[in-house]
């Protein structure tokens, strides 16, 4: 980890624009820790804003359809290449989610960006295929009492009914992204082993997902653990379908995405004002604020297609409609609520 911070704190950035890589200059004078900096940051980032499902799901309050409807679509004018719209998923489980195929109705899909939905089963894939979803998401954990508290079965269950949507994916040429919850520490079973987690993202990643997310689903990773878990999953799955999903509980977020992208990671999940947290993981705050990534990744040179100003139109929005404040750094210091 002292590796890690040494990296940051001596980093140089390069000032040519346009250049692909911003180099890290004192890398090479690093110890070895078993962490594997790449010595470079990404020239681009891929945002995937999980807000209106993530970061909506475990509101007590029933949010108006209308209400998802407009952030959505004032996300997609903010740029966001990628919105988690919302989720097929039982609604006696998640009662928020319920008016998942309005949702999908309803939203103004811009040319270009993607709306993927959360699929638990075949039963999800079939109503977010009928509700015109074009790109849905399984879930599962590494965690054994996590995945039966979310989706109500084991870990290896849960790959076989993945399996099936796999399947049906296929055939109606669907993509389909994995998340694997719970990478950096569970609320059930507290440490989770990096092997654990590397074997339920090889097999996502096998099946055929083209994407990985790796969740910190309580929030309590830190740079050292996010490095000494990445190295792991990074044998068993290509960096370039791997994504961090980062809830910032413990305040740790941003310094375990610039690990991330340090060690070759260019899609980031956030949500907007960093609403959310999940139902089934109680006292995980919300995803890290997408406000503030973008903010970070602007001032690291690093693009994102992102209007911050615009996001933070869509933050404001939402956090008036639910009657709360921000957790958005950004958004508190420019002073937009
Ligand atoms: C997976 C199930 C459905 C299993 O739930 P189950 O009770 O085991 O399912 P079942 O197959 O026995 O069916 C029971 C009932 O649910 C219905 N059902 C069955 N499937 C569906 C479906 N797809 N959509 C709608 N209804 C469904 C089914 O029709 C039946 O209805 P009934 O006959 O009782 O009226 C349930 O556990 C569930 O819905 N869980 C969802 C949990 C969830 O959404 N959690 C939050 C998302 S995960 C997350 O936030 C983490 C993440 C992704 O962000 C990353 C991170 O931060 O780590």
């Amino acid at each position: 980890m002292a590796a890690v911070l040494r990296l940051v704190n001596r980093s140089i950035l390069s000032s040519a624009m346009g250049q692909q890589y911003l180099t890290f200059s004192s890398a090479a004078k690093t110890k070895p820790t078993g962490v594997r900096p790449r010595h470079a940051l990404p020239a681009k980032v891929k945002i995937v804003e999980v807000g209106p499902r993530d970061g909506l799901q475990n509101e007590k309050t029933v949010v108006a359809t209308e209400t998802k409807i407009n952030l959505i679509d004032m996300l997609s004018e903010s740029g966001l290449p990628v919105i988690e719209a919302t989720s097929f998923v039982s609604p006696k489980w998640v009662p928020q989610m319920a008016d998942q195929v309005e949702v999908m109705r309803g939203i103004c899909r811009r040319p270009g960006v993607s709306y993927p939905v959360l699929t638990p089963n075949l039963k999800g894939f079939q109503a977010a295929v009928e509700a015109g979803a074009s790109e849905v998401a399984i879930f599962g954990a590494a965690s054994e009492l996590f995945s039966k508290k979310n989706i109500n079965c084991s870990v290896d269950e849960s790959l076989q009914r993945f399996d099936e949507v796999m399947k049906a994916a296929r055939e109606a040429g669907v993509p389909v992204r994995g998340y694997v919850s719970c990478v950096l520490g569970c609320p059930y079973e507290g440490k989770v082993s990096p092997a654990k987690v590397a074997h339920v993202a090889k097999c996502l990643y096998s099946m055929g997902c083209y994407e990985i997310s790796l969740g910190d689903t309580i929030g309590v990773g830190t740079p050292g653990s996010m490095a000494e878990m990445l190295e792991a999953v990074c044998k068993e799955v290509p960096v370039s379908a791997l994504a961090v999903h980062c809830h910032d509980t413990y305040g740790q977020a941003l310094a375990n995405i610039l690990v991330a992208l340090q060690m070759g990671i260019s899609v980031v999940d956030s949500s907007v004002a960093g609403l959310g947290g999940c139902p089934y993981a109680q006292g995980a705050s919300g995803n890290v604020a997408t406000e503030d990534v973008v903010y970070m990744l602007h001032g690291l040179g690093i693009q994102t297609g992102v209007d911050l100003s615009k996001l933070m139109d869509a933050g404001a929005f939402i956090c008036r409609s639910l009657n709360r404040k921000t957790s958005s750094k950004v958004a508190q210091a420019t002073c937009k609520l």
